[in-house]
């Protein structure tokens, strides 16, 4: 289009207008189906609220917008910012201005650091995203320099900080083979620079004072002279980063390696210019960037030639930033398409590319298109199939991590605390600055507050709201009844605490897909695309006497070659039988990865283990804990794992990553036998570590590639679980949109994580699977009904003990002291509820009397699990009940028992909720009392589901 300035660009996109923003002049927008423009006018996608709002029109994108305007694809969300509106035959239309910016899918929200991987070369992205970030000694060296960086910034000593940062990252050191001498050493000449950079003046004592002052209070960067890593957050341009440091408003990133020119690297201006757009939405004005290159001083002057300086400003133009979001705009839509790039979509060049030997491996073996080329033969067709579907699946679990940012501006705080996600109307009581220069923050919580926060978890601590006010990324260190302790980089007067949407799952899940599929053993893909029958070798030995089942459970886990199958229903002594299992591959001499999905059953099973070996944890063996082996010989036991997520009774044998690179390293690589969760074998410093056998509990509620995750660390694996309980909890609504069909002519499968790789495997291979039968848990009454629905029949108690168990057998307890309808081991209580649907008070009271009437007959409230399938009744029946009395929904029941479980149904005449959703809620409900079960509903309800109705005829027998 030509005007009075000459040429110029435009693209009309066709839209729908969404919510009307906060902001004045922004226009947020879904575009239309490009063919049906005119007519799409009932705002089908939108809620009835924004019905108003919904609209048909047009957004005119001028000059380089065109360019984003290219990557839409129908149905995804546009922001224009500043955007210009006129009336045009009756409609109201938008332009874009020239301080507008454009902002494709805003909601998928983009890491700094991809966008600077980005604009080096799109797949380079991919490949790391790919891979994981590995163990490497510039990648730890690199952590230590900013982590020494931020110590400088908030005063500490420079010696001091070396040495401490350089303990703590002990274990990584050493598995690299580094010595902290050494290490010290190579960190002190690149802090070199930094404390040059800071000597010069740049930041001056005065600028250290005004921080100082400034501290009493919460500030915001814009008011501070400079400060330390800070997590920044838009809602605008959906961005997300943690800049190294702020000086006087202005972002300042930290590079550890050299750059002799007189200009900045652009990848790292890139990077800088988005702390800028970040900044600036926070109420900056960012006209300077810095980029400090650590090496720089290091160098030699006579080696090298060229600027030496290490501090490298720039100025931050209009063009660069608009530059960045159009970057930003690309990898989105790329990522909501669920599309890969191929590396054409950027201008590097691949001959100069580190990455082009692994960039042209991944490209053959999976048969990508790739601007570097293929070498190499490309996986078979099912192989390929099942990658591009569980990554898709995976990425598909990667937006909902995303819409979990837009969440934290799109509710409010109260929708955010009933969702479970933040815990408001904190009272803020202090902050201290500690030794390092970091801050604890201590609030006070309102008594009864829920959420799914827990100690040693990363929170976003805010002084109101998590991206509008003062926040900071803390960590909880702990989390009392009525108090909470946090710490903080700098102090925020907390309020409010909320949940911090973590990638950090699904980066490990695509890692371990990768690892499985790209670095497997052919034997091992063999077996798992039902190639090849897993072998055993036969064994003669008895394990465990008095149990058949579990016997042949342990000979089929210590003689697999591949895999063993360990079905355990409830109460059946898996965890007996994974202890028993691995004593004996120890005292065969072989090296075992036990793991489980949560930390609660790695405990367990670890505590069984440590029964197993006779040990005791001795004085003297608290140090360096070993346990005798059954010849006598000390057996090196290591369980890794967070202080916050290990049990108190196994904190003995957690490994501290802190301390002498070496002895640290020989810690875990000695030790016979490593206990860790699933997420954590995705770690850098687990992946390093191989074994003989792994073996996992709870591999039902496991997804594929998360299962990957440990089982790729070791020769054979052996999964434990129960397909009839809960499967594996996926974020993303349901299936992943469709893949095209493989190259065998297949029917299109939607990917699919909620399907255990236990599961597949149990139907695929019956032959090397055990099912145990005998349960150790419940009254005969109790377990008939689970037994003949989910394990045709073939549950039974272990023994007649366990059989005839009242609660009579508990110390105090008189059945007869209780009313009549409750002495039985399960009862029917019929009550007509109130008609609500997420709550019913009329249950809730009953349950509340019920507990009262226990009580009075002599039972512990600890002694009694109330189970419900919504939160909103679990928080009236807390009400009620006395708060030693477990009261939980299923899900958090789910691998515990109780003496007395009550199970408020909630059933109104629709029987809708999680519970009715998928029976194997109701097993597991069923499955938790040892003595007693006593079933809350209205029965009328719940008789119009036939699996229902044949529960009330046997509640009721
Ligand atoms: N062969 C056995 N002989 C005697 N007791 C056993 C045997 N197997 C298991 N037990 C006992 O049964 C109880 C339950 O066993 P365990 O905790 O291993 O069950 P589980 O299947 O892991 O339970 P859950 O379903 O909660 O995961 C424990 O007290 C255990 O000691």
């Amino acid at each position: 289009m030509s005007t009075s300035y000459g040429e110029s660009e435009l693209a009309e996109v066709p839209v729908r207008l969404a919510v009307e923003s906060d902001r004045l002049g922004d226009v947020t927008a879904t575009t239309s189906p490009f063919d049906a423009v005119e007519t799409e006018t009932d705002g089908g996608t939108l809620s009835d609220g924004a019905a108003r709002a919904a609209d048909s029109t047009t957004i005119t994108l001028w000059n380089k917008w065109t360019e984003s305007a290219e990557l839409l694809e129908p149905g995804m969300e546009l922001l224009v910012t500043d955007a210009e509106e006129d009336e045009f035959r009756g409609e109201q239309r938008y332009a874009t201005t020239g301080d507008s910016y454009v902002v494709v899918a805003p909601s998928f929200h983009v890491n700094v650091t991809a966008i600077r991987n980005w604009v080096e070369c799109p797949r380079l992205y991919y490949l790391n995203k790919l891979s994981g970030v590995p163990l490497n000694y510039p990648v730890v060296k690199g952590t230590l320099v900013h982590e020494v960086f931020g110590d400088l910034l908030r005063g500490r000593d420079l010696e001091e900080s070396i040495d401490a940062r350089v303990e703590e990252r002990g274990l990584e050191l050493g598995l690299l083979g580094e010595t902290a001498d050494a290490v010290a050493e190579d960190v002190r000449e690149n802090a070199k620079a930094i404390e040059g950079w800071l000597e010069q003046g740049r930041l001056t004592e005065e600028e250290r004072a005004t921080a100082a002052d400034n501290s009493e209070r919460a500030f915001t960067p814009a008011e501070s002279s400079w400060r330390s890593e800070q997590l920044l957050i838009s809602e605008t341009f959906g961005i997300r980063g943690r800049a190294d440091a702020i000086r006087r408003g202005a972002p300042v990133e930290l590079k550890t390696g050299k750059n002799l020119k007189k200009e900045p690297r652009f990848k790292d201006k890139v990077q800088a210019a988005c702390y800028a757009l970040l900044l600036e939405e926070h109420g900056g004005d960012v006209d300077t960037g810095t980029l400090l290159y650590t090496k720089n001083s290091a160098l030699d002057r006579n080696e090298e030639t060229g600027d030496l300086t290490p501090a490298k400003e720039f100025s931050m133009g209009d063009g660069l930033l608009k530059f960045v979001v159009r970057l930003r705009n690309e990898l989105a839509a790329m990522e909501v398409a669920g599309d890969v790039p191929t590396g054409y979509e950027g201008s590097a060049k691949c001959e100069y590319c580190f990455e082009q030997d692994t960039c042209m491996v991944v490209s053959g073996r999976l048969d990508q298109e790739s601007k570097a080329g293929q070498i190499g033969q490309a996986l078979p067709a099912e192989e390929r199939e099942y990658f591009e579907r569980f990554s898709r699946a995976i990425e598909a679990e990667r937006r909902a991590v995303h819409r979990e940012f837009a969440k934290l501006w799109e509710q409010d705080a109260r929708e955010r605390a009933d969702d479970d996600r933040a815990l408001i109307d904190l009272a803020f009581v202090e902050s201290t600055e500690l030794a390092e220069g970091r801050w604890e923050l201590r609030a006070r919580r309102p008594g009864g507050a829920t959420s799914k926060l827990r100690e040693g978890d990363l929170v976003l601590a805010s002084d109101g709201h998590p991206v509008r006010g003062s926040a900071e990324l803390a960590r909880i260190e702990r989390l009392d009844e009525d108090e909470l302790v946090l710490t903080a980089d700098e102090p925020v007067e907390v309020t409010r605490l909320d949940v911090y949407p973590s990638e950090l799952t699904t980066d490990r899940l695509l890692a371990a897909l990768h690892d499985a599929l790209l670095k497997g053993d052919e034997r091992r893909k063999d077996v798992l695309f039902d190639r090849a029958e897993p072998a055993f070798e036969p064994l003669e030995e008895t394990f465990i006497p008095n149990n058949d089942a579990q016997d042949e459970a342990v000979r089929k886990a210590v003689g697999a070659d591949d895999c063993a199958l360990i079905h355990g229903p409830p109460g059946t002594g898996k965890t007996y039988t994974i202890a028993r299992a691995i004593r004996a591959m120890v005292e065969r001499g072989e090296r075992v990865l036990l793991s489980a999905f949560t930390n609660r059953a790695v405990d367990n099973a670890l505590e069984a283990l440590l029964d197993q070996l006779e040990g005791e944890i001795g004085e003297d063996s608290v140090a360096s804990p070993a346990q005798r082996n059954g010849d006598g010989e000390a057996v090196d036991v290591v369980r890794v794992g967070s202080e916050s997520g290990v049990r108190e009774d196994m904190q003995p044998y957690r490994l501290d990553r802190a301390g002498e690179p070496g002895e640290r390293a020989a810690t875990l690589q000695n030790a016979q036998v490593v206990a860790a969760t699933t997420a954590t074998c995705g770690s850098r410093v687990m992946k390093e570590q191989r074994f003989d056998a792994a073996l996992v509990d709870e591999a039902a509620q496991l997804t594929e590639p998360g299962t990957h995750a440990a089982i790729n660390l070791a020769d054979w694996f052996v999964l434990v679980g129960d397909h009839e309980q809960l499967p594996p909890v996926v974020q993303s609504e349901g299936r992943t949109r469709r893949v095209s069909s493989g190259a065998n002519g297949d029917e299109p499968r939607a990917a699919d994580l909620t399907e255990s790789l236990f599961e597949r495997l149990v139907d695929l291979y019956p032959g090397a699977g055990v099912m145990l039968t005998k349960q150790y848990r419940m009254n005969q009454r109790i377990q008939a009904f689970a037994s003949q629905e989910f394990y045709d029949g073939e549950l039974r108690p272990a023994t007649g003990d366990v059989a005839g168990r009242t609660l009579d057998d508990l110390s105090g307890v008189t059945r007869d002291d209780l009313p009549t309808e409750l002495r039985g081991a399960v009862t029917f209580v019929d009550v007509d509820g109130d008609g609500s649907r997420y709550t019913d008070s009329e249950e809730a009271a009953r349950i509340a009397e019920m507990v009262e009437e226990f009580r009075a007959a002599g039972l512990s409230p600890a002694d009694i699990g109330v189970i419900a399938p919504f939160r909103a009744q679990v928080s009236e029946l807390s009400k009620h009940v006395p708060a030693e009395v477990a009261v939980d929904t299923v899900d958090r029941f789910q691998g515990s028992s109780q003496e007395v479980i009550i199970v408020s149904f909630t059933a109104t005449d629709s029987l809708e909720g999680p519970i009715f959703d998928d029976y194997r809620r109701i097993n597991v409900a069923l499955t938790r009392p040892k003595r007693a079960l006593v079933l809350v509903g209205d029965a009328n309800a719940l008789a119009t589901d036939p699996v229902y109705s044949r529960m009330l005829e046997w509640a009721r027998r």
